[in-house]
């Protein structure tokens, strides 16, 4: 299988709820306008972290999934779909429908419960569960943080393709850049690495990231565009102040507690999109230790108006 051909921002998209916690598909059509439209961005990671898939049933994954298939036709350019689940049968029928859905590829994170620690167990299950989608490309999700699976993905990528043949890289979100700059030294020409911690997207992309995942490109694309752009023409400076601003605003957002329901209400905030609570265990915090500051920030930042 050919490496994958994709390049720049690829937004996670928030699920969007209505107020009594059910998923809220007409929302989606206006969302694809939004991140094509205001954010520039055309491709989409569906149901991961952001889009609280191990939140969702499958039933409800599967409707995402063909809803924001049928809403992007001629508007997205590459829909990957993430399938990993505790349960492996779940995720092998989650590869198969992202792939008889159209998805140009299907991606998966480690289960969590039951952790697979080593290497063997990792390569196997997504053996396993890239086999039910066995015409796209396949993109392990390393998000040692949530999952508690922290194999490295320099063990992890010798000699996969023998293995997996449709595995096509790693999503890479880790902030561990000497990690990545090894992938990318020794795999990147077989390999694509995406990128996953949005706060330092300038650096993975000096490293040679072939583009980046993440929640932030939501609302932010435009900015973080161009640091690509600036990039790209040789404007380091350019590119450097386009990073510190989105680091800033970051590092804002974080001294006030920032997980996926914080994100979430920063982008129905930004982008005027309904896009409902987060499911629980996930909570609204209240507005004056959340949203009432950000708001001030997200103003000073330039991403709302005063
Ligand atoms: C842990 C987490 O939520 N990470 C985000 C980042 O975009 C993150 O929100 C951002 O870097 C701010 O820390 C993405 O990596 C998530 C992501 O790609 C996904 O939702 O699938």
């Amino acid at each position: 299988m050919e490496p994958l051909n994709l390049k720049g921002l690829i937004a996670a998209p928030f699920t969007p709820l209505t107020e009594q916690g059910e998923v809220n598909l007409p929302v989606i059509a206006g969302y694809v306008d939004y991140l094509v439209h205001e954010q520039g961005v055309k491709s989409i990671f569906l149901n991961g972290t952001t889009g609280e898939g191990p939140s969702l049933t499958v039933a409800e994954r599967k409707l995402l999934t063909e809803e924001w298939i049928k809403q992007g036709k001629n508007k997205l350019t590459h829909v990957i779909i993430h399938v990993g689940a505790n349960a492996i049968t779940e995720a092998q029928q989650l590869a198969k429908h992202a792939q008889d859905a159209g998805a140009t590829a299907i991606s998966l994170m480690a289960p969590n419960y039951f952790k697979p620690l080593s290497l063997d167990a990792i390569v196997n299950f997504i053996q396993v569960v890239a086999a039910a989608a066995p015409n796209i490309p396949c993109l392990y999700y390393h998000i040692p943080e949530f999952t508690g699976v922290n194999v490295s993905m320099y063990e992890l990528c010798d000699g996969i393709r023998e293995k997996i043949p449709t595995f096509a890289g790693v999503k890479f979100c880790s902030l561990d850049l000497l990690e990545l700059g090894c992938c990318i030294s020794r795999y990147g020409r077989e390999l694509s690495f995406y990128y996953a911690k949005d706060e330092q997207l300038l650096s993975a992309l000096v490293l040679g990231t072939h583009g980046a995942v993440g929640s932030t490109y939501n609302y932010m694309g435009k900015l973080n565009n161009s640091i690509i752009e600036a990039l790209d023409s040789g404007k380091l400076e350019d590119a450097r102040k386009h990073q510190f601003t989105a680091q800033e605003l970051l590092k804002k957002l974080f001294t006030f507690g920032f997980g996926v329901a914080e994100n979430k209400a920063v982008m129905s905030l930004v982008s005027g999109l309904p896009l409902g609570p987060p499911r629980a265990p996930l909570l609204n915090r209240s507005p004056e230790s959340f949203l009432i500051p950000a708001r001030l920030e997200l103003e000073r930042a330039g991403f709302l108006k005063q």
